[in-house]
């Protein structure tokens, strides 16, 4: 994804996006593409508690690029060249994490995870299938769907202060859910 001949569109609904406060995106079909690629080269993988390590491995590969890829459209919202060295030099480091979430019979007892904001410039969540995850917008928990074959991506700390706020980091939760369990993949960048 480099945004190719809509490139300029995406900028321009980054602005937007900015500018309404809503600080969440949806990447479509990038997910679609890279497991068919993964999935041919599956063979050679060597099982680790039954994640496959290199397919783990080729995932960051390729989920990084599109964190930054990401990072280069933002900065092009912001008014910056695509490769500005201040937001360039974020998203080199990151970190991968798994969640697992149970179904919980009397899920509207608690919560799956708590209200908080993601110490990143940004998170790139791959989740299937069941929701639970919940911006809060104008002081309502709003439902982000899950796309089948696609990624959901937060602003985090990190960007709202280089970007002097005008990206807001933002505030979530993950609600339980009675069917499940759930499964959330988070990269940090
Ligand atoms: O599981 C999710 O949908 C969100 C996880 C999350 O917010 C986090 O890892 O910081
Ligand atoms: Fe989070």
């Amino acid at each position: 994804m480099d945004g190719g001949d809509r490139r300029d569109e995406i900028v321009e609904e980054m602005c937007r996006a900015s500018v309404e406060w809503w600080n969440t995106f949806r990447c479509v079909e990038w997910i679609v593409n890279l497991t068919n690629k993964i999935r041919r080269r599956r063979k050679s993988s060597t099982c680790m508690i039954g994640i496959e390590k290199d397919a783990t491995l080729e995932y960051m590969i390729h989920i990084t690029k599109l964190g930054q890829t990401f990072l280069e459209l933002l900065s092009e919202a912001l008014g910056l060249k695509p490769d500005h060295p201040s937001l360039m030099d974020c998203g080199k480091v990151c970190s991968l994490v798994c969640h697992y979430y149970l179904a919980c019979l009397e899920s509207e007892l608690t919560l799956g995870n708590s209200q908080h904001l993601d110490p990143a410039f940004l998170t790139l969540l791959l989740t299937k299938q069941i929701g639970g995850l919940q911006v809060l917008h104008q002081n309502q928990w709003i439902d982000v769907e899950p796309i089948e074959g696609g990624l959901i991506i937060n602003v985090g700390d990190f960007l709202q202060i280089v970007s002097n706020g005008k990206f807001k980091s933002v505030d979530h939760r993950v609600v339980s859910n009675r069917v499940g369990p759930r499964m959330s993949i988070t990269l940090f960048s």
